[in-house]
């Protein structure tokens, strides 16, 4: 046990000692002296430190980059604040090019790599010499669990090994009718709008328009389709605003909302800010309490289902849903399968990680094709004949075989990646190019940067243009286009989603056209993706 009596007695024997004595002063005036020498030191410590080193003497300062803001310490936050998300990084591989070197708050260096080379290095060559960013994966374990997206090194090797199946493109093929379900009930929700008397509007043109607020909807929907994919209704669209609502449509509804508060933005600086007792975070903090409380029911279900089916040997002739195969992955290394609690931890992965990307997406596309009414009326017609004998539910292979709906898709997420900028940060010190990158820097992706180069794209680079991917071999390399990122970590569903888009904008696009709301003005707001803010909101007309 500490003997305080003894240690506040030997520290006030040395100043008696080393202080008092030598310089003759009484201990009322020692006592504040040290006090002003303590707290001088702090800010000379600290002054040095966010300033002077990470600014000046940080050999990471040897590469390009812009000088700092106007707030002091905050680096360039001003201009990352102030513009759209992706733009300032824009901005700085144009003018300083492929590696580029700014500082986030409180000064801390970042390394924007835009160079295709550099990025193969990044995320293929050298890829488990980069890790996540510590506060990123601490964020992303609270909502998404420990599981797929936020493991490293061998553990993340080893789980992506087993869960590589259940994403193959059989394991997709037999899901897609599942996949058209919510497509059908948001159409139908979106036409049964459109066919009432609610939300008309009147255009200058003197038609009448109904005005739909895209965002929750489709949000709804792609959890649904998740949830099938899991196999069980969720019913979040159904459900939606009513008493029935789901805890699980209402978290994630709530954690992804358009929240831009003060607040928000002062948690992002000082992460220890979220553990104040803000109703704000008192809110999060039920949101995950009910995550874990239908996760646990969801994947107790998917086991239970499949073991009743195994006992009865229905399952054998069955399509089998992502989390049927999930149970029944087996480690060949190990002979194990996953726990149920690791279940879990994957299964709220791809909850999260699966729904939220797909329905911005769909937003911005919805919003794209609404200004650009040629292409969506193109679209409308190549989609209608897909749907001729009236069969809504497109098979896997018929749902790919339409280039305008792949051209619009690709486009869509070349212009607007729903994951726009991601980070890592070097384990081991290493070089990029000429530069030497000592280990602990922050490296910033920026898809959303090599997706706008005027170099790779050309003129129109920031312009919708889907006929562009006619001639696709010319384009882009998968370092250069990337909304799913390369290497290693690339999305493991990617081809999910990608046949998920298209069920989904196939199924609403059939029936209803899509306007611009006269006078709404939407900004791309970085949440971990990239959201519309306001919620997308578009007038709406059967056709
Ligand atoms: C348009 C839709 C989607 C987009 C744009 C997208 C984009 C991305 C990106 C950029 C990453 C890499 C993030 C990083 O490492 O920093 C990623 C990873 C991941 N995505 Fe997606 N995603 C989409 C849909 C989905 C779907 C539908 C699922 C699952 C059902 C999914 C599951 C995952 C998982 C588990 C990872 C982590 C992979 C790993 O680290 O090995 N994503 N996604």
């Amino acid at each position: 046990m500490v003997n305080y009596q003894l240690v506040q007695d030997t520290i006030q024997k040395y100043i008696q000692s080393y202080v008092l004595n030598p310089t003759g002063l009484d201990p009322e005036a020692a006592k504040k002296l040290s006090i002003q020498l303590g707290v001088s030191s702090i800010i000379v410590y600290y002054f040095f430190r966010l300033f002077v080193y990470r600014l000046y003497l940080d050999p990471i300062n040897r590469l390009p980059g812009p000088k700092v803001g106007w707030i002091p310490f905050m680096g360039n936050l001003d201009e990352i604040i102030k513009d759209e998300s992706g733009t300032p990084h824009k901005r700085w591989a144009k003018l300083y090019g492929g590696v580029v070197v700014y500082h986030g708050p409180w000064n801390v260096p970042r390394v924007s790599v835009t160079d295709h080379l550099l990025l193969k290095q990044i995320l293929t060559t050298e890829e488990y010499d980069y890790i996540k960013t510590p506060e990123t994966s601490d964020f992303l374990r609270r909502v998404l669990g420990n599981g797929l997206l936020v493991a490293e090194g061998t553990a993340h090797r080893h789980q992506r090994k087993m869960l590589n199946p259940a994403f193959s493109v059989n394991a997709i093929r037999s899901i897609v009718p599942l996949m058209a379900k919510p497509g059908h009930r948001l159409r139908d929700t979106w036409l049964g709008l459109v066919n009432s008397d609610k939300n008309k509007m009147h255009g200058d043109n003197g038609e009448i328009y109904t005005e739909i607020e895209v965002s929750t909807g489709l949000s709804m929907a792609t959890l649904d389709v998740i949830g099938w994919a899991f196999g069980q209704d969720f019913k979040a669209l159904e459900n939606h605003g009513t008493p029935h609502q789901s805890k699980l449509s209402r978290a994630y509804l709530d954690l992804f909302s358009n929240d831009s508060s003060f607040m928000r933005i002062l948690t992002f600086i000082i992460p220890v800010f979220r553990f104040l007792p803000t109703q704000r975070n008192r809110d999060v903090r039920r949101d995950l309490k009910w995550l874990d409380e239908e996760s646990r029911a969801l994947v107790q279900a998917g086991i239970d289902r499949a073991a009743k089916e195994k006992a009865t040997g229905v399952s054998d002739n069955k399509p089998k849903d992502l989390l049927a195969v999930m149970v029944d992955l087996i480690d060949e290394e190990t002979g194990e399968g996953f726990t149920a609690e690791e279940l879990r931890h994957q299964c709220l992965t791809f909850l999260a990680a699966g729904h939220e990307t797909t329905s911005v997406s769909l937003s911005w596309c919805l919003w794209l094709l609404a200004q650009n009414q040629q292409i969506q009326d193109d679209l409308r017609e190549e989609v209608r004949t897909l749907f001729q004998d009236n069969d809504e539910t497109p098979t896997y292979e018929e749902i790919n075989s339409l280039p305008l709906l792949n051209n619009v898709v690709r486009e869509t997420l070349r212009l607007i990646p729903a994951v726009p900028m991601t980070s890592r940060i070097s384990r081991v010190a290493t070089a990029l190019g000429p530069y030497a990158v000592p280990a602990g820097t922050r490296i910033m992706i920026c898809p959303i940067a090599t997706h706008h180069s005027k170099d790779i794209w050309g003129e129109d680079a920031e312009v919708f243009n889907p006929s562009r991917w006619e001639k696709s071999e010319q384009l882009g390399n998968a370092y250069q286009y990337m909304p799913f990122l390369a290497g290693g970590r690339q999305c493991i569903g990617y081809k999910f989603a990608l046949v998920e888009f298209k069920v989904l904008l196939a199924l609403l696009i059939r029936n209803l056209q899509y306007f611009e709301k006269p006078g709404f003005v939407v900004k791309k707001k970085q949440q971990v993706t990239l959201r519309p803010s306001p919620d997308m909101t578009l007038w709406v007309k059967s056709v």
